[in-house]
């Protein structure tokens, strides 16, 4: 019977002994006593306890060997090529695992991963972690086969993602697969048709109360607004809209104090920056959550050694829990009072969620899924976008020129014109390009090895097939694939909204492109976006397949709507460093490198779950 993933110490253990300790140790014991002639009980306790010491690492080599042989002539059987290995120092790989976690401190964004991919020639690693596969990739090839073609039914989020998960996301949508998955989306996707995504009443309710709270931050001689963390205001600003558009009522986060207001001095939290009050230990548990489980997915299957004590997670779920009480103990009570008979017009995804279970944890992780998905990735995408504009005040200039020739300074948007700014879905691609807010994933093999396409196994060689050993983790890398220079040119880490963009219009039918690429089609046919509609696999800040963001539509007239209005109000943002929390500037050491916009870049871009600005992305607004 399968270990439920919440059991994760059960599994470590059993997994231990399984593996390396009882069977094999005393199976090799007693070979070797039987080969020698020695009785067990005529030997000392010392040479007892050596002979089980030595038994279990040379059982451990038989294992890694037969497992090498048994993937080797797998390989050869379906004419793959297997993955090159990394070669640490320590046994196990062990220096590999405290250098990624070490790198995750110190160093830029997935910069750990980067070297390592340099440094072997390769598109795809194994990195061996605790003599465990695991398997890294930044090859979209790869990319392609586990999300759609061979993949969905071959490869899962599966068991190990959901023992990570399972604290935090329950046997929510993000942390179930095969048949509970499907479910999960069958209920969800009706919320998100096109014709309640294109409903932007919503929008402007939070945009106007967004923009109202940055008019209150203007300065008195009224050139400039007070500094402000645009992550967390943008968080706050995409968890209100998110919550009423799903749940019928708003979190109303935005009414609440903000970091650094009221002469309080300004708290970094695990990602951003912090507050204390009710809702700051709610956002403060919710990062701190997914940075722990971050932490587990980068160091493999042995992340529970690490908490086999303590559950790290366990206290921030405590408040994520009682933060959200409320509103399911509602939900579950509305459902009560109206005898189940909810007006189908009326109804909410939470109302329906509440009417399909009397489960209140399935109905508060099924809720915080969507927390999830709704809050930290649309705010990832307009903190950075408005990181750019900083950065580059002529394409700021250039994206308000375009606002305002469309809607004047207070003109609103609607679905069908929103389409035609051209250069403004340019700056959202390229910035989900540089920094997509969900910047890495896994998926996991099962029980057969499986030869599955990739484009390049090194450097020097194409068109191969790789061997993916069974029950294998697979990370893929989103974020490094969009930064690559052998597809996206040498400027690939520039930012640069214009690759978007092209005056030739050769560039397919509609039917070619599937309403979901609608976004890309619209900039024109520029360098990017050529690249990606002969490759769709090199840009994939939604993914794609049956896993396919089901908000994405969702998300980005979220973000458009709201950058329209920004720019209507405010003319050009700035940095403002100096109110930058202490220790999150980036460090001086990214200078040093001769390459990558880490020698450049202006604020220190981490990732847990989603990316994010390390302190919070602090900026000041000058106004029109
Ligand atoms: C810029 C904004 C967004 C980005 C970049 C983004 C990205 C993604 C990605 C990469 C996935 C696949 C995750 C996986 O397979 O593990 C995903 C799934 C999902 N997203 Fe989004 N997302 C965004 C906004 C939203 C919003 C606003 C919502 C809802 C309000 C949403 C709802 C979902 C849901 C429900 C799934 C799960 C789909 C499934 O497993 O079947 N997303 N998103």
């Amino acid at each position: 019977m399968p270990i439920h993933p919440r059991h994760y110490r059960l599994r470590f253990l059993l997994d231990l002994s399984w593996t390396v300790l009882f069977p094999p140790s005393q199976l090799c014991l007693f070979t070797a006593l039987k080969i020698t002639g020695c009785s067990y009980t005529s030997l000392s306790v010392i040479v007892r306890v050596l002979l089980h010491c030595l038994a279990v690492p040379f059982i451990g080599w038989l294992r890694i060997c037969w497992d090498e042989y048994s993937n080797a002539r797998a390989a050869a059987s379906s004419n793959a090529a297997s993955i090159p290995r990394v070669r640490g120092k320590w046994p196990g790989n062990l220096d590999i695992a405290v250098k990624l976690v070490k790198s995750m401190h110190e160093d830029y964004l997935m910069q750990f991963f980067a070297d390592l991919f340099d440094e072997y020639g390769v598109h795809t690693l194994n990195t061996r972690i605790f003599w465990s596969n695991q398997i890294i990739t930044i090859d979209q090839e790869i990319v392609k086969n586990l999300l759609t073609g061979i993949g969905p039914d071959r490869f899962h989020k599966g068991y190990y993602w959901q023992e990570r998960f399972e604290s935090f996301l329950g046997n929510g949508i993000f942390n179930r697969d095969k048949e509970e998955w499907r479910a999960h989306r069958q209920i969800a996707r009706p919320w998100f048709a096109k014709e309640r995504v294109s409903d932007f009443n919503i929008f402007e309710k939070y945009t106007d109360r967004t923009l109202k709270i940055l008019s209150s931050l203007i300065t008195q001689h009224g050139s400039t607004t007070r500094a402000f963390d645009a992550q967390d205001l943008f968080a706050r600003f995409t968890l209100d809209t998110a919550s009423e558009f799903l749940f019928g009522q708003s979190l109303n986060t935005l009414t609440l104090e903000l970091p650094g207001q009221g002469g309080h001095a300004v708290k970094m939290g695990p990602k951003g920056s912090a507050i204390d009050d009710e809702f700051g230990s709610f956002a403060w548990a919710f990062e701190d959550v997914q940075v722990k489980i971050s932490t587990r997915m980068r160091i493999g299957n042995i992340w529970p050694i690490f908490e086999l004590f303590q559950d790290k997670t366990q206290k921030s779920n405590t408040v994520i829990h009682d933060f959200l009480r409320p509103l399911v103990d509602q939900a579950l009570d509305k459902k009560n009072r109206r005898d189940d008979k909810l007006d189908e017009g009326s109804e909410t995804f939470l109302d329906h969620l509440a009417r399909s279970t009397e489960d209140r944890d399935t109905v508060r992780f099924q809720l915080l899924n969507m927390l999830l998905a709704g809050r930290d990735t649309t705010s990832t995408l307009l903190s950075f976008v408005v990181y750019f504009l900083c950065c580059h005040p002529e394409v700021t200039a250039r994206l308000r020129t375009e606002v305002l020739d469309h809607y004047g300074h207070d003109g609103r948007p609607a679905l069908e014109n929103l389409k035609g700014l051209k250069y403004l879905r340019a700056v959202l691609n390229e910035t989900l390009r540089l920094f997509p807010p969900v910047p890495m994933n896994s998926r996991l093999s099962d029980n057969s090895p499986r030869a599955i396409p990739c484009t390049s196994l090194s450097t020097h060689t194409t068109n191969f097939s790789i061997l993916i050993p069974p029950n294998t983790t697979i990370l893929y890398n989103t974020f490094l694939i969009q930064r690559r220079k052998d597809l996206w040119g040498e400027d690939a880490e520039v930012f640069r909204p214009e690759r978007w963009l092209s005056n030739n219009t050769n560039i397919g039918t509609d039917e070619e492109v599937s309403e979901n690429d609608l976004l890309f089609m619209d900039p024109g046919d520029g360098d990017g976006l050529r690249k990606m509609i002969k490759d769709p696999f090199i840009f994939l800040p939604f993914h794609a397949g049956p896993r396919v963001c089901l908000g994405q539509n969702f998300a980005l007239n979220e973000a458009s709507y709201f950058l329209v209005l920004l720019l209507q109000r405010f003319k050009s943002f700035e940095l403002a460093e100096d109110s930058m929390p202490e220790g999150s500037s980036p460090p001086l050491h990214w200078k040093k490198r001769r390459s990558g916009r880490q020698r450049y870049e202006r604020i220190w871009p981490k990732s847990s779950v989603t990316t994010f600005v390390k302190g919070g992305l602090w900026v000041r607004a000058i106004p029109a």
